[in-house]
Parts: structure tokens; C-alpha cells; sequence
């Protein structure tokens, strides 16, 4: 028997869903790759919940209501236009995927329309990403706090002078989760470098894992107080966004630090497993403290696969929805690729929208939605009476 040809990706125009480009990512790329693009944390529980959670809750669509009118997809994101409440989410080390890494992801957003978060990690530095964009869309810098912070005030400078318009900080990796299949694949496959942070990829006792490795320039000391840190080292009114806020409490304290948003996010299932899915906190946040969507822009990410999980966020108050992994997964096909994903997600949500009576984004509310499977495990309260906000080790 002739050996088996490895199976090639399929072309673009055959990919429909979402899940299409996902089945395709391991053809298209090398498998340290699919093994760093696709671990979660520990047993994936939180990764799988992410998506399973948009499951649980229902929609509730109304009829006869005209929509054959337009629909209006178009929002600002911390006053910036965008064509889409879609975004690419900060994702690091790009070139695994595609030799222009996120220079080719800032290229398929420009296309689509939509905002980009550009990673402390790229394996570009923020200022080669922002010339892509040339001002076309809004660009974001997320932050990962250097433990030497000489180091973060420079590459703060760098992506101000390169035209940022906010600053989102990564809260919910003080460290780098425990993420098996990275760990264990070869490191040998992908040549990895990240400008910003200055990282090598060099395997060491623990294993291969690309995130682990190269994240080792985290600061894990940082603290509520830094946010004046921060505020320090940035312009006068340039938004500062927590990312990676997972309780109410937090985001309620965020509110009290003064800052202009927050990310709902667990690092799609990547950092700590067991901690709730997204969408389970955004409920949260609508019942124990909506005043904060007056107050700052809450946006979410993670396990967001399908225009309905996109719309289920929007009814709960999200201003944006951020698209991790399935940015990379277009990667896979370069800046059309892309496009197309980011697409895929934009039509379904006009037909979802379509089929639950509205039209614009401002007519999305809670009452859209049937959240009753998942009430019982939503925390009811921020303060000092709620059970584990009480409870403490009985034994130390
Ligand atoms: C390969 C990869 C790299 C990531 N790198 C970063 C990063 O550098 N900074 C960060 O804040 N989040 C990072 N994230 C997390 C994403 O910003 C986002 O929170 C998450 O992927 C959303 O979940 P999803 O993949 O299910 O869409 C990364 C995620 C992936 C999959
Ligand atoms: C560079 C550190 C890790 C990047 C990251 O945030 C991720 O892989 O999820």
C-alpha cells in the first residue's frame, strides 16, 4: 500500500460555520501550533463551559415585527467606530500560525471593519501592527505588566507613540495556566520570538510549553494600586480596560479604580480551570451590580462560536464580544480568512436578530433571553452577607 497522503486544508469558500474553520486550524498549520492555539488549562472544564453555558440559555424571539429593514450592526468600542461589536482579542505569538502573524490578523480587521487588541506577546512589536492598520480601525494594547516595569513603561511609550487607542490589562494571568498539551509537544517544530517582551522559546525542566515559557516576564505582584501606576504612564484620557474579570466584587472594585472598562474573561479556559464561563458572570453582573454598565464598557470573550452566543452577550450588556482562538483559526487562511470568520459571525447575528424581532443593537435587552437553566448558579450579591464572600479556610 502507497503511503496515505497527509490530508490538505480545505479551500476558503468551503468553510461555513465557524466550527468549518476550526476542524480545518490542524490542517493548516504545524502541531506544537494546534497544540498552543487550542490547550486550556488543566482539564479544559472552564474552555468547555465557556461555550456550553451560551447553550443553557435560550432565546425568547418575538414576532411580527418588521425586520425587513436594514440591520445595524455598527457600535463604537470606547467611543471609536466599528463596523461590528466583534473584535479580535489579544492572542500572542502570531507567527506560529502565519509568517505575518498579526500584522495579517490587523489586515482581515481592517477588512471586517472591527477593532483589534494587539498582545504584549505579538511576534511583532505594536508599532508594525499599527502601520497595517493605519488608523482604518480602532487598535488596542494589551498589557502584560513586566516584573522589570522600566520594561512595560518603554513598551507603553511605544504603543502610545504608535497611535493605541486604550490600554487593556491583563488581570487574569498573574500567571501562566498549567496547559497539558502544550506542555508535552515538541518545541522544536516553531521558531517563536516576541519583540515586546523580549521572550525566548527554550524548552526547560517543566516541558515545552510555549505559553509557560514565554511568559515567564509576567509580574505577579500586581495590584489594584497599580492601576495608578498605570494611569501614570499613559496620556491624559487615554482608557484603561481591566481584562480578565470574573466576579462581580471585581468588577465592582474596577469601578472604584476608575477605569473605563473591563473584560468578562477567563482567558478562554486557559488560565484557571473550574473558574465560571463568561457568560455565566456577565448574569451575574446584570443581577448584582448593573449599575456598572452605565459606568464603564463591559466586554466579553471567550468560547463565542456562533451569532447567537455573539447576541446572548449583547442582550446582557456586553458593548463588544472578543474572538480568541477563532481569529487564529482564520489566520490559518491569512487576512481572508480572517474577514471571513469575523463574517460568518456578523450574518448570523443579523438573522438572529432578525428572527427575535429587532433590528439595532440598542433594542437588545436581557428580556430576549431565557436564563432560567442556568439561575441557580449565578451568585446573587457583591457584598459581605453572600456565603463565599464569608467563607474562609476552616483550617490553615
Ligand atoms: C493562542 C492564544 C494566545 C493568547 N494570548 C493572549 C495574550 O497574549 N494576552 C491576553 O490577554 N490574552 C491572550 N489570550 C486570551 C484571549 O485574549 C481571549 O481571552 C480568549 O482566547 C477568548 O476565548 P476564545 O479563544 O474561546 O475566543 C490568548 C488566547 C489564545 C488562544
Ligand atoms: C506569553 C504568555 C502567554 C500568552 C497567553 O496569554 C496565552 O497563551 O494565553
Amino acid at each position: 500500500m502507497p503511503p496515505s497522503k497527509p490530508p490538505t486544508k480545505p479551500p476558503l469558500s468551503s468553510l461555513i460555520s465557524t466550527h468549518d474553520f476550526a476542524a480545518a486550524f490542524p490542517l493548516a498549520v504545524p502541531a506544537k501550533t494546534v497544540a498552543f492555539v487550542t490547550s486550556a488549562a488543566t482539564d479544559s472544564l472552564t474552555c468547555a463551559a465557556n461555550k456550553e453555558a451560551y447553550a443553557s440559555i435560550t432565546l425568547r424571539p418575538r414576532i411580527l415585527r418588521d425586520v425587513s429593514g436594514p440591520i445595524a450592526l455598527s457600535t463604537t468600542l470606547l467611543a471609536h467606530p466599528v463596523r461590528s461589536p466583534i473584535y479580535a482579542a489579544p492572542t500572542s505569538m502570531g507567527r506560529t500560525v502565519h509568517p505575518e502573524g498579526e500584522r495579517e490578523i490587523a489586515r482581515g480587521c481592517v477588512a471586517a471593519g472591527v477593532a483589534i487588541v494587539v498582545s504584549t506577546s505579538a511576534s511583532f512589536a505594536v508599532r508594525e501592527v499599527l502601520d497595517v492598520v493605519g488608523g482604518r480601525v480602532p487598535a488596542f494594547f494589551q498589557l502584560y505588566v513586566d516584573r522589570d516595569r522600566h520594561k512595560s513603561e518603554t513598551v507603553l511609550r511605544e504603543a502610545v507613540g504608535a497611535g493605541v487607542k486604550g490600554v487593556w490589562v491583563t488581570v487574569d494571568a498573574p500567571v501562566i495556566g498549567k496547559r497539558e498539551a502544550d506542555e508535552r509537544a515538541p518545541l522544536d517544530e516553531v521558531e517563536v520570538t516576541t519583540p515586546m517582551s523580549g521572550a525566548q522559546a527554550v524548552r526547560d525542566a517543566a516541558g515545552g510549553g510555549l505559553g509557560r515559557i514565554m511568559g515567564k516576564y509576567v509580574d505577579a505582584s500586581l495590584a489594584w494600586g497599580d492601576v495608578a501606576w498605570l494611569r501614570g504612564c499613559l496620556p491624559r484620557g487615554m482608557p484603561v480596560v481591566l481584562k480578565g474579570i470574573q466576579t462581580a466584587m471585581d468588577a465592582v472594585a474596577a469601578m472604584g479604580a476608575g477605569v473605563e472598562g473591563i473584560v468578562v474573561s477567563n482567558h478562554g479556559g486557559r488560565s484557571l480551570d473550574t473558574s465560571p464561563a463568561t457568560i455565566l458572570v456577565l448574569l451575574e453582573l446584570q443581577r448584582c451590580c448593573p449599575q456598572i454598565f452605565d459606568r464603564m464598557e463591559v466586554f466579553v470573550d471567550g468560547g463565542i462560536m456562533r451569532g447567537t452566543d455573539v447576541f446572548k452577550a449583547l442582550c446582557l450588556g456586553a458593548k463588544g464580544v472578543g474572538i480568541g482562538r477563532g481569529t487564529l483559526y482564520g489566520l490559518g487562511y491569512g487576512e481572508e480568512g480572517v474577514k471571513k470568520y469575523i463574517e460568518i459571525l456578523n450574518d448570523e447575528l443579523e438573522t438572529t436578530m432578525r428572527m427575535c424581532g429587532v433590528t439595532s443593537l440598542d433594542e437588545l435587552h436581557p428580556g430576549l433571553l431565557n436564563t432560567r437553566a442556568v439561575d441557580h448558579l449565578i451568585p446573587s450579591t457583591v457584598d459581605e452577607e453572600h456565603p463565599f464572600a464569608k467563607w474562609r479556610p476552616s483550617k490553615l
